[in-house]
Parts: C-alpha cells; sequence; structure tokens
C-alpha cells in the first residue's frame, strides 16, 4: 500500500477563479523521500495542506497512510509531522517550551521520543532558553523539524523547509532528512531549489498546479531528448539576442555566466563548428560545451512543452 495517494485531486480559490491543484495525481511509496519540486505558486503548499487535512479539494481524493483525508482526517493528524514553509513555532517561547508545547499537544512527551530527535535537538540545545524569534533561520528550522516530529510520526511533510537558509544550514538539513529517512518514516518535502530535486529517490515537478513528471531524477534527466550546449562569450547580451533570434535555435536561456541552448533539426552539432559559427557572426572569447542536462534545463524543456 503506497503511504501517500493523491488521485485527480484538483483545489480552486476564489469560487473556481485561481487553480492552484490542477488535476494531480500521484503516490509515495512507504519509506520514500519523496521531493515535489516547483517555484513559487506552483501549487506545492496546496497539495501538503489537503494532505495534512487542513484544506479540502474540491475534486479527486487523497488518501495518507490508507485514511482518507477528507473522512479520516483525525486518524491522519495523530499519524503525520507537518512542518510547513512560513515560520510554525511560538516566537515568544523558547526553544525547549516550544517542544514541550508540540508534545503535550500530541500527548506525549520530549523524553519519549528524545532518540528521534536526538541527533537534531542536540546542535539547539545550547540555545534551549532562547526564545524560538531570537534564532537564526537554520536553528529555527532544525527546531521545527523537532516539533514536527516530537510525536513520532510515520509521514513527514516538509513545506519547503530550506528556503531563507543559507547554504550550509540547507546541507546539513538534507543530511538529516537522509537519517531519518534511514528510520524508516516516509518523507515528502517540497522545494523550489532545484539542485536539491537529486537528493530525492523521486521526484514530481510541478507547475501551475500541474505534475509534468514524476520520476527519479536521474531518469528525469536521462530522458531529455536534445543536445544541450553550455555558451558564453564577452559579450553574453548580444549572444543571447542573436541566439534567440535565429530559427535554428529552439530554447536558450541564461544559466549562470553561461546560456544554455538546445537546436531545431541538428542531431548532430559539434561544438567546435558551433564556437566557430558564433566566431564567424563577430561574438570574442567564445567558449563552447556540450554537457548534460541538469534538473533544472528538464523543468524548463517541460515547462515551455506545456
Ligand atoms: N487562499 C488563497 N486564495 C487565493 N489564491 C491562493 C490562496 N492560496 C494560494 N493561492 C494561489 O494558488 C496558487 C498556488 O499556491 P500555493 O501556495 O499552493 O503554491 P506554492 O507552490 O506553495 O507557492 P508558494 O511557495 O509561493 O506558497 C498560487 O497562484 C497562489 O497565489
Amino acid at each position: 500500500m503506497s503511504a501517500v495517494i493523491l488521485d485527480h485531486i484538483t483545489k480552486t480559490y476564489e469560487n473556481g477563479k485561481v487553480t492552484a491543484v490542477d488535476d494531480v495525481s500521484l503516490e509515495v511509496s512507504p519509506g520514500e523521500l519523496f521531493g515535489l519540486i516547483g517555484p513559487d505558486g506552483a501549487g506545492k503548499t496546496s497539495v501538503f495542506r489537503i494532505l495534512t487535512t487542513l484544506l479540502l479539494p474540491e475534486k479527486g481524493t487523497a488518501s495518507v497512510l490508507g485514511f482518507d483525508c477528507v473522512k479520516n482526517y483525525r486518524e491522519i493528524r495523530n499519524r503525520v509531522g507537518y512542518m510547513p514553509g512560513r515560520f510554525s513555532l511560538y516566537q515568544d517561547l523558547t526553544v525547549a517550551e516550544n517542544l514541550h508545547f508540540f508534545a503535550t499537544l500530541f500527548g506525549t512527551t520530549i523524553e519519549e521520543n528524545y532518540t528521534l530527535i536526538k541527533d537534531i535537538y542536540e546542535q539547539i540545545k545550547p540555545f534551549s532558553n532562547r526564545r524560538a524569534g531570537k534564532l537564526s533561520g537554520g536553528m529555527k528550522q532544525k527546531l521545527a523539524l523537532c516539533c514536527a516530529l516530537i510525536h513520532k510520526p510515520e509521514v513527514l511533510f516538509l513545506d519547503e523547509p530550506t528556503t531563507g537558509v543559507d547554504v550550509v544550514s540547507r546541507k546539513e538539513f538534507w543530511a538529516m532528512l537522509q537519517q531519518l529517512k534511514q528510520q524508516g518514516i516516509t518523507i515528502m518535502v517540497s522545494t523550489p531549489y532545484m539542485d536539491e530535486a537529486v537528493l530525492c529517490e523521486r521526484i514530481a515537478l510541478i507547475q501551475a498546479g500541474r505534475i509534468m513528471s514524476v520520476d527519479t531524477p536521474e531518469k528525469i534527466i536521462d530522458t531529455f531528448p536534445a543536445q544541450l550546449f553550455a555558451v558564453k562569450a564577452a559579450d553574453i547580451y548580444r549572444l543571447l539576442t542573436d541566439l534567440r533570434n535565429d530559427p535554428a535555435t529552439e530554447s536558450c536561456y541564461t544559466f549562470g555566466e553561461y546560456l544554455h541552448i538546445t537546436f531545431r533539426g541538428h542531431p548532430d552539432t559539434n561544438p567546435q563548428q558551433l564556437q566557430e559559427w558564433l566566431e564567424q557572426r563577430g561574438h570574442r572569447n567564445v567558449a563552447v560545451k556540450q554537457i548534460r542536462a541538469t534538473i533544472e534545463d528538464s523543468f524548463i524543456r517541460l515547462m515551455n512543452e506545456a
């Protein structure tokens, strides 16, 4: 049995004017680390709120651990942990008080489930008397994770847990998720950061409420159907304009200091040819390399196709 099932779920706001989730179906296996990857406004929070029984869908059905998200909401609430995207802690309570509060809410104690949060909590324990509102972003995130885990949930929903957190804390956070996975907890996590997608076992790419692809990150990258080149030159803006205006160009977008480009109907373009062609057009300091697509390239391609 799948741990999480979304079956043709649709959710709209403002009397149907805004479609936040559009006929979404997917399943998450028990013990899986599953990522919902998409930009702001893609519908990630709405999906999480439906699964955590805080929002009713208009169409479709959803279940967690076999319990229906509408009819069996009580069973679900006791069995899942939810870390919402926005700050979920009580700012005026200390670290220890927040944790104690969430434990009490679920009729448990910190001591009872301490082994589960120990590795994470030890990192913030020196600040246990500090008010949550005075913690750094990374520390708030660790405390929020402890609070979401204190009742030993079987499924953990983490909505953009690393948004606004520094790079080091983001890395540490993903290491913590891998450890929690080892303990058998099913984890569904959302993120707008494409580089985090590869840290999940499977991902769903979501845009404008629609799922564009569900698979392992590797398989999604492997299905990128075209040769992809990274190109740069002294005048990157002119390079972008020239390439976008060329009828042979299928797609061209900036990617760090490079442009990523694919061509129509040129299955065997080689980097040398491309470099010469650009130099003939007056570009200087041209560098061209053929590259393997990233999840971000796959996302952009699927989005353009949609
Ligand atoms: N209460 C609401 N009323 C009206 N529109 C809403 C409401 N909540 C969300 N939306 C809209 O629904 C769409 C999906 O929002 P949602 O918050 O689910 O996406 P998200 O991927 O989590 O993005 P974000 O990270 O920005 O929250 C967006 O267009 C958003 O503006």
